[in-house]
């Protein structure tokens, strides 16, 4: 039986995934071989020492310490673009609410419940109209900074909507180039990009490097009046220079699912409580994925969609199959099979892959009776996690 733990609310059709014969699944496993989860931080919990995978059911990884976890061979695993049509809407919901005195209006009507003599009010609400005029974005520029799940889908949505759209990604990957749309304008740089656009929407994951790129040295270079979304995470930009820049009129207004307590009370601040992800298709879709993830490397070795390991795929031969992480140094493999060879187990097939500094390894191998064989590999320096799958 595997036991998978959760935290947040994930979708019961994702939950569906792991059939009662072989998983347990709940909020309070105390011992689980994975956790499922999804913006919980797991950050400071202690791990128990039985997990060997953890899925985040969504984009960002923030919340998991995946080097830590790396260092004990614990293989991370995100849901790549399952998310990403609920946060393009909720984008678009974005420049709207940025561009039309929408929250406004229905601010003011919210005051006026008293009124009850319809032409008074039909007559006062012409009258008042005026202050919630906007803009269109037809027309208008949209900058695009990182390109890849959901920055593409917004590019093709604000394209439909006859904007010119300009991306800044330095880091994109092939296949998300091949994703893009041809009229997508690329900047030189994210200063190019902040000085020529009308709004700016940000969908880079939160990393040292991405922390406060948006400061107060970038938004100087802004086009005076922009709006700003931010529907990436909350360490990407740096509040109080927000909140000096739209003082300064350098910012319109500051759209964000990330709400920060300097920002109460503004008028000119469209904060929600990160709901990018919180649609049905969206949690569905993650928590599918996740689990199958999940499901595949605990019963086949197999990984897919980790952060932190290589992708791995093999067809599975009769019989066990040993899978092991270990640093990747040159000799590990060669001691494996030396261990195996001196215990008369033979391979039947097998794949080694790297990333970074870590290495992956499944083997195939013909029965295998003799069970301090794991042990004996566990002991080879440089081997993280070994485990037996029958
Ligand atoms: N508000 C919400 O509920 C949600 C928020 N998110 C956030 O959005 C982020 C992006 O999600 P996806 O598009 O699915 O991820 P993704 O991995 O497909 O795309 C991220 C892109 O950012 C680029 N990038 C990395 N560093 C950069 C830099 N310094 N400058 C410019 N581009 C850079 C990468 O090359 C990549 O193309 C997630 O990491 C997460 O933090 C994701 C889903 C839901
Ligand atoms: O996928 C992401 O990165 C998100 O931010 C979504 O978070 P959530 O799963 O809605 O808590």
């Amino acid at each position: 039986m595997y036991k998978i733990k959760t935290y947040n609310q994930i979708s019961v059709k994702g939950l569906e995934k792991f059939s009662r014969e072989k998983y347990e699944v709940g909020s309070d496993i105390a011992h689980p071989d994975a956790i499922l989860l999804r913006s919980h931080k797991l950050h400071g919990d202690p791990l128990p020492e039985s997990v060997l995978a953890v899925a985040r059911a969504g984009a960002g990884v923030n919340n998991v310490p995946v080097e830590e976890l790396s260092q004990k061979g614990i293989v991370v695993f995100n849901t790549p673009g399952a998310n990403a049509n609920a946060v393009k809407e909720l984008v678009l919901a974005g420049l709207l609410l940025g561009s039309r005195g929408i929250l406004r209006g229905v601010g003011y009507l919210s005051t006026l419940h008293d009124m009850t003599d319809a032409a008074e009010l039909h007559k006062l609400l012409e009258d008042q109209k005026k202050n919630f005029a906007g803009n269109e974005l037809y027309g208008k520029t949209l900058g695009i900074i990182g390109l890849g799940a959901i920055g593409s889908l917004v590019a093709d949505m604000a394209l439909a909507l006859g904007m010119k759209v300009v991306g800044f990604d330095p880091a994109l990957s092939i296949e998300a180039a091949w994703r893009l749309s041809s009229q997508v304008q690329k900047a030189e740089n994210m200063y190019a990009l902040l000085a020529r656009c009308d709004y700016v929407s940000l969908h880079v994951p939160a990393l040292p490097v991405t922390k406060h790129m948006i400061n107060a040295e970038a938004l100087n270079q802004a086009k005076k009046g922009m709006v700003l979304l931010n529907f990436a995470r909350e360490t990407i930009v740096d509040p109080n220079a927000i909140v000096e820049a739209l003082n300064q009129g350098k910012l319109k207004n500051y759209v964000c699912d990330f709400p920060e307590p300097v920002f109460y009370g503004r008028e000119d601040v469209l904060a929600l409580p990160h709901i990018g992800a919180s649609t049905a298709e969206a949690e569905e879709n993650c928590a599918i994925m996740g689990a199958d993830q999940l499901i595949e490397y605990l019963e086949n070795g197999n990984i897919k969609n980790s952060v932190n390991f290589p992708d791995v795929a093999m067809a599975r031969c009769e019989g066990p199959r040993i899978i092991f992480s270990n640093e990747n140094v040159s000799g590990v493999l060669g001691q494996v099979l030396s261990v195996l060879a001196d215990n008369k187990v033979n391979v039947l097939d097998m794949m080694n892959k790297s990333r970074g500094n870590l290495a992956y390894n499944i083997l195939d191998v013909e029965q295998m009776d003799n069970g301090h064989v794991v042990d004996a590999i566990k002991q080879i320096k440089h081997v993280m996690a070994v485990r037996l799958i029958k």
